[in-house]
C-alpha cells in the first residue's frame, strides 16, 4: 500500500505545488489523477515514485518511509514517464532488453517478457527500429510496453495516452485496467476525461488541492 499522508510537495524554496495532501494508492485499483496543466499532476506521481521527498508529510509504501528512487525500484514502484524516458538511439526492444537485464532477467527471459510486451501494444513490427525513427505515439506506446514489462507492485502512468488515437487509447486503458486486475495499483495522470472515467477513482488537483471525486 503507497500512501502520502499530509504531504506538502514542493521545488526548492518556492510556494508549494500541492498542499497537505493524503491519499492512498491500493491494489487492484485504477486511480486517475486530473486537474489543468501546472496543477501538479507529475509531481504527485513524482512524489509516489519515490523522486521527489515530501516538504513536510510523509510518503509510505507497506508502512515503511520511502526514501528515495532506490527504495521505490525495490518495492516494485513503476513509472513510466510523461516525456517516455526512452533512449532514442536504442531499438525499441533494446530499450526494454536492458531494463529487464538490469532488473535481474535472463537474457532469454528480457527476450520473451519484450516480445510479450511489445505485442500486446501493437509493436511487434516495430521491434527492431530505433527510437528516434518511431512516431510519437509508437514511441508512447513503447515506453508503456516497457513499464508492463517490469511487471511491478505500483505503476504510475503519466499522460502515456496524450499522442495515441481512439483505438490505442483504448487499448492502453484497458491494459491498465488488466495491471489493475493482476493485483498492481495503478495511477493514471491524464487530461483526458474518457480516461479519467474508465478508472476506478478520480483525484483532481487545483489549486494546490487534491480532491477525491466519487464514481
Ligand atoms: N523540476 C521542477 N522545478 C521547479 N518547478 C517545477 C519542476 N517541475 C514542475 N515544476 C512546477 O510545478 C508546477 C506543477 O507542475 P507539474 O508538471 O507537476 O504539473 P502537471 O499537472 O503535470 O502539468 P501538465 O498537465 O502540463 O503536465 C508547475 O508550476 C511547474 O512549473
Amino acid at each position: 500500500m503507497l500512501t502520502l499522508t499530509g504531504a506538502t510537495l514542493a521545488y526548492g524554496q518556492a510556494d508549494p505545488v500541492l498542499s497537505e495532501v493524503t491519499l492512498t494508492v491500493e491494489p487492484g485499483r485504477l486511480l486517475a489523477v486530473t486537474g489543468p496543466s501546472g496543477a501538479g499532476k507529475t509531481t504527485l506521481l513524482s512524489a509516489l515514485a519515490g523522486l521527489l521527498a515530501p516538504r513536510s508529510g510523509t510518503v509510505t509504501i507497506d508502512g515503511a518511509a520511502l526514501h528515495d528512487r532506490d527504495r521505490a525500484v525495490a518495492h516494485g514502484i513503476v513509472l513510466i514517464p510523461q516525456d517516455n524516458g526512452l533512449a532514442p538511439i536504442l531499438t525499441a526492444q533494446e530499450n526494454l532488453q536492458v531494463v529487464l537485464i538490469a532488473r535481474g532477467h535472463t537474457p532469454a527471459e528480457a527476450r520473451r517478457d519484450t516480445a510479450i510486451a511489445l505485442d500486446k501494444l501493437g509493436l511487434s513490427g516495430q521491434a527492431d527500429q530505433l527510437v528516434e525513427e518511431l512516431s510519437g505515439g509508437q514511441q508512447q506506446r513503447t515506453a508503456i510496453a516497457r513499464g508492463l514489462a517490469l511487471g511491478g507492485n505500483v505503476l504510475l502512468a503519466d499522460e502515456v495516452t496524450s499522442e495515441l488515437d481512439a483505438g490505442n487509447r483504448q487499448r492502453v486503458i484497458e491494459l491498465l485496467q488488466g495491471e489493475a486486475k493482476r493485483g498492481a495499483a495503478v495511477v493514471l495522470a491524464t487530461h483526458d476525461p474518457e480516461a479519467a472515467a474508465a478508472c476506478d477513482a478520480e483525484v483532481h488537483l487545483s489549486d494546490g488541492r487534491a480532491t477525491f471525486k466519487g464514481r
